[in-house]
């Protein structure tokens, strides 16, 4: 039997809201104990510096480059990491010498799939050295390098959970994970633990962008706003006919796939309050693509939080026979799921398990993944003045 680490993951994800930190106790196979959680938002100023990141990175053509402002970007991303790991070994008084690893996203500024270009920025290396704890990283690469969409990597935890879950009263098998993040994304736990797992369509980016365009608030609290609004059908066609749903094959998102509507085309609460319903009637929609429609959906991820959404979630889910549940009514976390997923990734790739699979990212074989960046052997701040 492996053995068990202590791990703790970061996401930054699409949304780009501020980072996500759990601890784990894992063997990275079957045995998940969860710990603390927590999050650190960006300040408005560094969201801005991130928007910007999201620009420069369009011109990259290999996934070294950093043109415009990303190197610094890339420095001050992984310092804010930093902090957030010192916080949070603080606020939980655990002592950086008792965390095995770190798994460490980073920050996607570009995903290209159809290029087999994805690029996360983030400097593995000056996380350990300033942590003094090892980090594996860039865990979407080689995933990639064979053939893979480079995401969604959460599945593999996903499936962990549902071993724990089995038996459970409130869950109809088969089950499917919904993560509603920046982008959305589902995982389908079939007979046998057999995997189906892919990006469902435009999460709570749309929204954001809306609300931000027209009210200048990061996102739609509570679903406040579409809660005063109607659907607009033809909007809401638009975006449901986008060949992304209809394709025989599944292809992951990059943030910038879906656009917001433009400013005439609704008023303030009709435009929040279609893009909720895309935004669930996406995810029904991609999953038709299931071999079987699942009994259970279980949702994460910021989009669990918006009432509307989960309405319209429940009310399509129900027309076919599902049920809707939040992570939370089965003891999970939504909001640090993610940030667990990347510490018992962390633990795959240092055990050199796969991380993604043919069902998964359509990589042509099960493969690890992930760069480890090794804490300095004469401990923290290696790098300091007595070199
Ligand atoms: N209380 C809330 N009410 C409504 N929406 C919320 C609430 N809290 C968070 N959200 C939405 O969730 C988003 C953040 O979700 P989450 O942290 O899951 O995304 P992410 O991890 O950045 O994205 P991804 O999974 O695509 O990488 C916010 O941008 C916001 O739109
Ligand atoms: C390239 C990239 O960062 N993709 C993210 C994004 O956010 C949600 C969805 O699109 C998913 O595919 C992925 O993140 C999740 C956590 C994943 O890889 O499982």
């Amino acid at each position: 039997m492996a053995k068990l680490l202590t791990a703790i993951g970061l996401m930054s994800g699409t949304s780009m809201d501020g980072i996500d930190v759990a601890l784990l106790r894992t063997d990275g196979e079957t045995i998940v104990q969860r710990g603390p959680s927590a999050g650190y938002a960006y300040d408005a100023r560094f969201r801005d510096r991130l928007k910007q990141g999201l620009d420069d990175a369009r011109s990259i053509g290999r996934r070294e480059e950093r043109p415009g402002t990303l190197s610094d970007l890339e420095r001050d991303l992984t310092l804010s990491h930093v902090d957030a790991v010192r916080d949070f070994l603080r606020e939980n008084k655990i002592l950086p010498e008792n965390v095995d690893v770190i798994g460490f996203h980073g920050q996607t500024v570009l995903h290209r799939p159809d290029e087999g270009l994805t690029v996360q920025i983030g400097d593995g290396r000056l996380l350990a050295r300033e942590t003094g704890i090892d980090v594996v990283h860039d865990m979407r690469a080689n995933d990639m390098a064979h053939g893979g969409q480079g995401a969604p990597l959460i599945p593999a935890y996903h499936a962990a959970l549902a071993r724990g879950l089995s038996g459970r009263r409130e869950i109809a098998a088969p089950v499917a994970f919904v993560n509603i993040g920046g982008i959305s994304n589902l995982t389908f736990i079939g007979a046998g633990d057999a995997l189906v797992a892919y990006d469902s369509g435009p999460g709570n980016t749309l929204i954001d962008q809306w609300v931000e365009a027209h009210a200048g608030i990061p996102y739609d609290q509570g679903g406040m706003i579409a809660s005063e609004g109607s659907v607009l059908p033809e909007l809401a066609d638009r975006y449901l006919s986008h060949p992304f749903f209809a394709a025989e094959k599944r292809r992951s998102l990059d943030r910038n796939d879906f656009a917001p509507p433009t400013g005439n085309e609704a008023s303030l609460d009709d435009g929040a309050r279609t893009l909720a319903y895309v935004t669930a009637a996406a995810i029904m929609r991609s999953a038709r693509h299931l071999p079987v429609a699942p009994k259970t959906f279980v949702i994460c991820g910021g989009g669990r939080l918006n009432p509307v959404i989960m309405r319209d979630l429940s009310t399509l889910a129900e027309a076919e026979g599902s049920r809707v549940l939040a992570a939370e009514a089965l003891g999970l976390n939504g909001d640090s799921m993610e940030a667990e997923a990347w510490a018992y990734l962390a633990v795959r790739s240092l055990n050199g398990l796969p991380l993604t699979y043919p069902g998964t990212t359509g990589v042509s074989r099960p493969v690890s993944g992930g760069r480890l960046a090794p804490r300095p052997a004469d401990g923290l701040h290696a790098h300091g003045g007595s070199k």
